[in-house]
C-alpha cells in the first residue's frame, strides 16, 4: 500500500488553469463577492477530503445521514467526483457524469472509491469510479472530463426572475416562523424539530415556502436558492463541481411529489443520477436550484434541475430518476 495521504481536489489551487469565471458569452464576470460566511465548510474540511489509500484508490467518511438511515446519494455522487477528479491533470474539468445508486449506503462505515481509468484522449479523459462497501457496489459512476476549449456556439436559457437571497428566509427560520404558530400538532412540532437538529451543510432559501396549514396539490416545480455552509474559497473550480455535485440530490426527487399532497412517501430514493456542467461558479455563493419534474409513473418519477449563478448563467444542469413507493394520507386541518 502506498503511503496514505489526504487526496482531495480541495488540494489543488486550479487558479492557474486556464479556466476563468466567464459568463456564458464568454465575458470576464466581476470578481465574485465574498460569502458571508468566513468558516471553512465542512464539505472542504471533510465531506469531500478524501483518504487516498492507494493508487486510484480513496476513502471518504460521512457527515449529515437523511432520515431514511441510508446515506446521501449526493455524498456519494460528490465523493465519487473527488475520487475521478484527482487521477487527471489540472487542464481537464468534468463536464459530465452518469451514476446508479444500486444498492443503499450504510452510514456505520466509511466508503471505498475505485477509479478505472477508462480512456485517456487528446481533448476528453474518462474515468469509471466504482463506490464500495461490505465489498459490493453501492454506485457505479462514469465521469467525463473535457480541457477548456473556445466555440462560437453558444447560448442557454434564461434564468426565471425570482426574488433574490437576500430578501428570502433560510429554511432554519421558516422552521422557526411555523414553530411560533398555535395549534401545531406534536407530530408537526417533531417534524420540524427534526429538521433544525439535522446537520446539513447547506444553506437553502427556497422561493415559495410551503404553506405550513394549506397543502395542496401543485405543479412538480420547486425553486430554491442554495450554497455550502461555509467557506470554500475562490481557487479552486475542481471543488465547486464536487459540491455541486453534493447540492444537486438535495431536496431534488420530491419535486416528483408536489402534485399529489394526498399521498406520502412509504420509500423514495435515487435510483440514477446525471449532471452536465457548463461554466464556472462558486458553491459557497448563492445559487438558484430550478427543479420540475415532467413525469411521474409506475413507481418511478423522472426530475430535471439547472443550477444558476446568481448573475443568471447557467451553471449545470442535472437529471435523476428515482423510485417513488407512496401511500395514501388523511390531511388533517394542521398539518404540515
Ligand atoms: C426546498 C427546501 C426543502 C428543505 C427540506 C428538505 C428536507 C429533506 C431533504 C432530504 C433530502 C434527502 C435526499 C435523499 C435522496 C437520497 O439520497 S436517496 C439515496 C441514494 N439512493 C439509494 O440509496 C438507492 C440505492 N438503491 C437501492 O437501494 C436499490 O437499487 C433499490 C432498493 C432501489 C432496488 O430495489 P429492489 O430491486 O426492489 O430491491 P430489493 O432489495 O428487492 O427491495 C428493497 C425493499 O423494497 C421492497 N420492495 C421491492 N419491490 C417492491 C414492490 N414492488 N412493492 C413494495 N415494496 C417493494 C422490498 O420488500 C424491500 O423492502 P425491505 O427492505 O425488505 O423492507
Amino acid at each position: 500500500m502506498a503511503e496514505k495521504q489526504t487526496a482531495t481536489t480541495s488540494d489543488c489551487d486550479c487558479s492557474g488553469s486556464n479556466e476563468t469565471l466567464k459568463s456564458a458569452d464568454g465575458e470576464i464576470s466581476d470578481s465574485p463577492k465574498p460569502p458571508a460566511q468566513d468558516l471553512k465548510s465542512v464539505l472542504v474540511t471533510s465531506v469531500l477530503s478524501l483518504e487516498k489509500l492507494d493508487v486510484d484508490l480513496y476513502r471518504g467518511t460521512h457527515h449529515w445521514v437523511p432520515h431514511t438511515q441510508r446515506l446521501f446519494g449526493g455524498q456519494i455522487v460528490g465523493q465519487a467526483l473527488v475520487a475521478a477528479a484527482d487521477t487527471v491533470g489540472d487542464s481537464l474539468h468534468a463536464h459530465s457524469l452518469h451514476c446508479y445508486f444500486v444498492r443503499a449506503g450504510d452510514p456505520k462505515v466509511p466508503v471505498l472509491y475505485q477509479v478505472d481509468h477508462t480512456r485517456d484522449g487528446r481533448s476528453f479523459a474518462v474515468r469509471s469510479v466504482k463506490a464500495i462497501q461490505h465489498g459490493q457496489p453501492i454506485l457505479t459512476c462514469q465521469v467525463s472530463f473535457h480541457m477548456v476549449q473556445p466555440s462560437p456556439l453558444q447560448h442557454q436559457f434564461i434564468m426565471p426572475m425570482v426574488p433574490p437571497p437576500e430578501d428570502l428566509l433560510t429554511v432554519e427560520e421558516l422552521v422557526h416562523l411555523y414553530l411560533s404558530k398555535p395549534d401545531l400538532t406534536e407530530k408537526a412540532k417533531q417534524g420540524l424539530n427534526k429538521i433544525l437538529a439535522a446537520e446539513v451543510p447547506l444553506e437553502i432559501k427556497p422561493v415559495h415556502p410551503p404553506h405550513i396549514y394549506r397543502l395542496t396539490a401543485a405543479e412538480p416545480k420547486k425553486l430554491f436558492w442554495v450554497r455550502a455552509g461555509g467557506l470554500i474559497g475562490e481557487g479552486n473550480m475542481k471543488l465547486h463541481r464536487c459540491v455541486a455535485a453534493y447540492v444537486s440530490d438535495f431536496a431534488f426527487l420530491d419535486t416528483a411529489m408536489l402534485s399529489y399532497p394526498n399521498y406520502r412517501a412509504k420509500f423514495i430514493a435515487s435510483l440514477d443520477h446525471a449532471m452536465w456542467f457548463h461554466n464556472t461558479f462558486r458553491s459557497d455563493e448563492w445559487m438558484l436550484y430550478e427543479c420540475e419534474s415532467p413525469w411521474a409513473g409506475g413507481s418511478r418519477g423522472l426530475v430535471q434541475g439547472r443550477l444558476w449563478r446568481r448573475d443568471g448563467v447557467l451553471a449545470a444542469s442535472c437529471s435523476q430518476e428515482g423510485v417513488l413507493r407512496v401511500t395514501p394520507v388523511t390531511p388533517e386541518p394542521s398539518k404540515l
